[in-house]
């Protein structure tokens, strides 16, 4: 009998193991300070190239590219595909946007492993980019409202009487704000909520801002930061890391968020605003082999929650409290299972919080319906790197900072696993296990 389409066998589906190549950055810079006249794309482009040259993809189409930034200007819209045909990659490779708040860099990184893993593509790269210097400004609402409706005017006499309704207050510029849309609250004010509903002290936080800041300075010590794209606009290091924080200094440091005497949380154990951005090759083994590329890590899960903060149920940055455990029960590991630890530094009190829950028997019963806690991690794991209070967060390319930074660690440790946790805006959350 003839083979007909429906007596084919079915097409073929693949699922493989997803190797993190490497990654890159430009040193990450405080708001305002010198990446001033650097836009989105010209960031997320030299992050992209520094790749491109260190891995030999000049003129190569990759299988796609998969960046965002949480700030963009409306000429941006296509922004991954605009950095692609501005890089040194083949204008061949296609490209597109992703966006989820600060765990966009890591989003970007799972889309594009999801499609290796499935067997769609043979590469990919997934890239971030922020800036708070060159934030897009938009005219506000009523202004907005009156210019369409002069440009929809038939005539001079309409768009005149249109252009008529404009008033002085209409000016002022509608700015981006570093606010929930639904409670009104910063991400800083926020989390001063949660850090005093757990009791995180204030010694505790800055004690964990300073280490954050001795251990990106080491790494600098020692050569471990070679892969940053420098000088990038003569810029050689993320500009605020202080070596010489101590918990004296950070002591003195007047509370920014949160009220009263409660409030524990300063501009030294918060990330600051601020510019930068990052790539990561990701590859299936046969590309790796084809291109004599050394996989530095595998990815092996990754998962996300969603935490009710509007209502008041959960702290704004706490669902990665949450997606831990699943992705925990699912490979069947514990909270102790890990050799390192890349928990962004949002706010220190944001890390601490997420621990104590982990460590609380009631939260792990009645939130997580666990029969006991997940418990302590070994604190000498955490972040030995570094992280977000002293590399600075500029949003879309912390993600990929982690993933680069984790996949290193274990490379060069030659075996074991790593666990990322990302928190977002919106109550998100982004989780990921790597292991050699
Ligand atoms: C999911 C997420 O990631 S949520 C997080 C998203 N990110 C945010 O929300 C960003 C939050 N950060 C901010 O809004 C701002 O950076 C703030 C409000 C914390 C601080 O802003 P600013 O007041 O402009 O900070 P500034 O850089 O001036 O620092 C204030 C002071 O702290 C000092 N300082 C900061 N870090 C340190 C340190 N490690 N050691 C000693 N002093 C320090 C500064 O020197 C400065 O001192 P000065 O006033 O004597 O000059």
């Amino acid at each position: 009998m003839a083979e007909t389409p429906a007596t084919k066998a079915p097409a073929k589906q693949t699922v493989r193991r997803v190797a993190v190549i490497g990654g890159n950055r430009i040193p990450f810079a405080r708001s305002n300070s010198v990446y001033t006249n650097a836009s989105n794309q010209e960031m997320l482009t030299a992050a992209l190239d520094g790749l491109v040259t260190r891995y030999g993809l000049e003129g190569e189409r990759v299988g796609e590219f998969a960046a965002g930034a949480v700030l963009k200007h409306s000429r941006d819209f296509n922004l991954a595909r605009e950095t692609v045909l501005g890089s040194k990659l083949s204008p061949d490779t296609p490209a597109f946007d992703v966006q989820q708040a600060c765990d966009t860099g890591i989003q970007a990184a799972i889309l594009v492993a999801n499609k290796i893993s499935l067997g769609k593509i043979e590469s990919g790269i997934a890239g971030g980019t922020d800036t708070t210097s060159d934030a897009p400004l938009a005219i506000g609402d009523k202004l907005r409202k009156i210019l369409l409706e002069a440009n929809r005017a038939k005539d001079t006499k309409g768009r005149v009487a249109a252009l008529l309704k404009v008033r002085p207050a209409h000016l002022a510029p509608d700015q981006p704000r570093n606010s929930e849309p639904r409670t009104g609250l910063s991400m800083g004010d926020s989390q001063a909520i949660t850090t005093l509903e757990w009791g995180i002290t204030r010694e505790a936080q800055d004690e964990l801002a300073a280490t954050s800041h001795h251990n990106l300075a080491k790494s600098y010590d020692e050569g471990w930061q070679d892969d940053l794209v420098t000088p990038f606009l003569g810029v050689e290091k993320d500009n605020n890391l202080r070596p010489d924080s101590t918990v004296e200094k950070l002591a003195k440091l007047k509370p920014v968020f949160g009220r009263g005497e409660g409030a524990t949380m300063t501009a030294g154990n918060s990330t600051p605003l601020s510019d930068g951005a990052s790539a990561v090759l990701l590859a299936s083994d046969d590309e790796a082999k084809k291109h004599g590329w050394t996989p530095l890590a595998y990815f092996v899960d990754y998962e996300t929650a969603a935490v009710d903060y509007v209502s008041g149920a959960e702290g704004l940055l706490m669902a990665p409290a949450y997606a831990v455990p699943r992705m925990l029960e699912r490979q069947g590991l514990t909270l102790q299972d890990f050799d390192f630890y890349e928990i962004h530094e949002a706010f220190a009190g944001q890390v601490l919080t997420t621990l104590a829950a982990w460590e609380d028997a009631d939260f792990c019963k009645q939130k997580l319906g666990l029969d006991k806690p997940l418990g302590s991690i070994d604190r000498s794991k955490l972040n030995v790197k570094g992280s977000s209070l002293a590399t600075a967060h500029p949003f879309a390319a912390t993600g990929g900072r982690i993933v680069a930074n984790l996949a290193k660690l274990l490379h060069e440790k030659g075996s074991g696993r790593g666990l990322i946790s990302i928190c977002a805006a919106g109550g998100q959350g982004v989780v990921a296990i790597l292991e050699a």
